[in-house]
């Protein structure tokens, strides 16, 4: 089985947890795409929900598919968001943000009932920290808030995407930062979100309610914190 199958098993199996009348986050990347695919059709065999999407081209698909959209200001907490992640370590804690959307989506996910996250087995790892961790930052006086991230020991690197500046669907920039083994995930994020032009960074630290990994075989692990 490819990566891809993988994904689409994960996903499948999570959207199992959705039921009538809910109010649905939608992730974003390439296995929230499959989670969106599959909730698409079950609104199309007569699911009834309402949903909110993380990025401008999850929502597009969710339109595309007949997903009943409404406005984030037309909802108080989500029953239930499915979204990827780039790595999932042991207590359940994550990194996101490798598809750029890690702002919208650690809104949704704070605001979700239950947030589930759908991953296939490879980005299960004991520590957190061989994917460069995502940090949004806004573009004015980029250069200071890099400066500011150097003295946390990396070598920030700015997004770019077809040889252009990556821009965030919030019309910021992504700095990724190695920070190699990352033991205090909670410590860091406040470390860093303390940096005045940082608008938040890809650690999502004991947000998850539950993680659905798919093996190499097909087979699937639910795990809880
Ligand atoms: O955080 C994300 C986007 O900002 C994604 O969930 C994460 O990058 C995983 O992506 P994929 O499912 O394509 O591997």
């Amino acid at each position: 089985m490819n990566a891809d199958d993988l994904k689409r098993i994960a996903a499948e199996r999570a959207v199992e947890w959705i039921e009538d009348g809910m109010t649905v986050g939608l992730g974003t990347g390439s296995t929230a795409y499959w989670a969106i695919r599959r909730i698409g059709e079950r609104v199309k065999e007569g699911l009834s929900i309402r949903a909110a999407a993380s990025s401008v081209r999850s929502e597009r698909l969710a339109e595309e598919l007949g997903i009943p959209l409404v406005p984030l200001e037309a909802i108080g907490r989500f029953d239930v968001t499915i979204d990827g992640a780039d790595e999932v370590d042991d207590r359940l804690n994550l990194i996101k943000g490798g598809g750029g959307a890690l702002l919208r989506e650690k809104v949704l996910a704070d605001a979700s009932d239950r947030f589930i996250v759908i991953v296939d087995g490879t980005k299960l790892v004991g520590t957190l920290g061989a994917f460069p961790l995502p940090v949004e930052i806004v573009p004015f006086g980029a250069n200071l808030t890099l400066n500011r991230l150097k003295e946390l020991g990396v070598d920030p690197i700015v997004r770019e995407s077809g040889g252009e500046r990556y821009v965030t669907d919030n019309g910021n920039w992504i700095a990724d930062c190695r920070f190699g083994t990352i033991d205090d995930p909670k410590s860091l994020t406040v470390r860093l979100n303390q940096i005045p032009g940082v608008v938040d960074n890809g650690l999502f630290v004991g947000m998850t309610w539950a993680v659905v990994a798919a093996g190499s075989d097909g087979g699937v692990k639910v795990l809880k914190p």
